[in-house]
């Protein structure tokens, strides 16, 4: 079998625009609208949630539910990598032959460390196969007409980490993903994602190798913390970018860019929706509002059993009506008060061990999202910082909002 003729590693790297800021794969969550916001606030490059290879190539349905008309459009969703979990070449091909026109190339899932991909032999769980590991990608490598790439794990040991990685890209990988974690650092055993076994396996492989790191991305200044450490092409991230979009602002230290107010983030977002057609969006809307909404929620609880009374039959327009406006006027009237300007601003803490510092963000903000490390939980280290003194903006009342909202 003969190699098609396509753009390779390096070249393909810089016909999509040379990406330094990539939204990761995520299931129900890296879906068109959160693509289309997420570019907005800096995002170069973008990965669709992981489908599965052999429902896609083979129920209609499942095709239609995961990809509307617009996934993939050249003037709204590129560049676009759709990314597949599979364990059958072939069904990984027809798969891949059906989103071909629609995206600039197809990743393969080798990370996800859930028990269902466990069940399903895939993601993570190849790492036990290698050879089926190379096959599925040189499969892809040589009968697809778009390149193929593939997103990884590590193992605890370097250099078996390193012979992976190797073996991936000899298959044919033309873009080499690394989640700095390994199979079992997931739920509360996530810890900090390793940037020195990402520098290590980086440094070891040829120098043209497109290499993307993931893992520990909080603001948008450990983005170039990251290339630098990683020597990294770009950086990937998942978390951090449901939790605030503008983490990949980098253009301006614009506050309303890299910590968007969460009325103006969620009515955009929503904007965004309606625009946007397809069950993969309005399924994704809801974990997308909770996440935005973390440090809100709690203090606004009328608005999260809004947002948890959300079902599948509850209109756009009801959405705006009870959550979106909602938002609005309760934003807006803290941004009413007096000493706004001192009660919105951000602050930066001393340098931490890990070469960054944590801020001081605003609840009515989007906030970095905290991963349990060393047993302690997100929670406590947002809890550590909220101790610190920081004058609290005054929480409007039903009478206040009920009179705005007549207003
Ligand atoms: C909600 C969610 C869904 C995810 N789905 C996928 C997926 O479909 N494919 C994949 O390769 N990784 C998936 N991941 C893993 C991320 O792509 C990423 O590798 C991981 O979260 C580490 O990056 P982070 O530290 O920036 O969050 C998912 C992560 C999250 C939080």
């Amino acid at each position: 079998m003969t190699v098609l003729s396509k753009l390779s590693g390096r070249a393909l790297y810089e016909a999509i625009g040379k990406p330094k800021t990539i939204v990761a794969p995520m299931v129900d969550q890296s879906e068109l609208a959160w693509r289309i916001l997420s570019r907005r606030y800096g995002a170069d490059l973008c990965y669709t949630p992981m489908f599965h290879a052999k429902l896609f190539a083979t129920q209609e349905k499942y095709r239609k539910d995961m990809m509307s008309e617009l996934d993939g459009d050249e003037k709204v969703d590129r560049p676009l990598i759709v990314q597949f979990c599979a364990n059958d070449p072939e069904y990984l091909l027809q798969a891949a032959r059906l989103v071909a026109d629609k995206c600039d190339a197809v990743d393969l899932n080798l990370g996800c460390p859930q028990g269902i991909a466990k069940k399903g032999n895939y993601g993570s769980f190849l790492m036990d196969d290698w050879k089926l590991v190379h096959r599925l990608i040189k499969h892809l490598h040589e009968n697809l007409s778009i390149p193929v790439t593939a997103k990884i794990r590590v193992y605890d040991d370097k250099e078996k980490s390193l012979e992976y990685a190797k073996m991936v890209l000899d298959a044919g990988a033309q873009f080499l993903t690394i989640h700095g974690r390994t199979r079992e650092m997931k739920g509360q055993q996530t810890g900090l994602a390793n940037w020195e076994t990402l520098k290590y396996i980086r440094d070891n492989l040829p120098d043209d190798t497109v290499f993307f790191a993931n893992g520990n991305i909080l603001y948008s200044d450990d983005l170039g913390r990251c290339l630098e450490k990683v020597n990294a092409d770009a950086v990937m991230s998942a978390e951090g970018n449901l939790f605030n979009p503008g983490v990949f602002w980098t253009a301006t230290e614009d506050k309303e860019k890299q910590f968007p107010r969460l009325d103006r983030i969620v009515r955009e977002y929503f904007e965004v929706l309606k625009t946007t057609p397809g069950y993969a969006s309005r399924k994704a809307l809801k974990s997308h509002l909770f996440r935005l909404l973390r440090t809100f929620l709690p203090i606004h609880t009328d608005v999260r059993a809004e947002i948890a009374a959300i079902h599948k039959g509850t209109t756009l327009d009801e959405i705006e009506e009870k959550v979106v406006r909602k938002i609005e006027s309760i934003v807006e009237s803290i941004f009413g008060q007096e000493d706004i300007e001192e009660l919105d601003s951000i602050k930066d803490g001393p340098i931490e061990f890990w070469g960054g510092s944590y801020k001081e963000v605003p609840y009515w903000r989007c906030q970095p999202y905290f991963r349990p490390v060393d047993g302690i939980s997100g929670k406590e280290v947002v809890k550590k910082l909220s101790e610190k003194k920081r004058p609290q903006a005054e929480t409007p009342s039903e009478e206040v909002l009920k009179k705005r909202k007549q207003e």
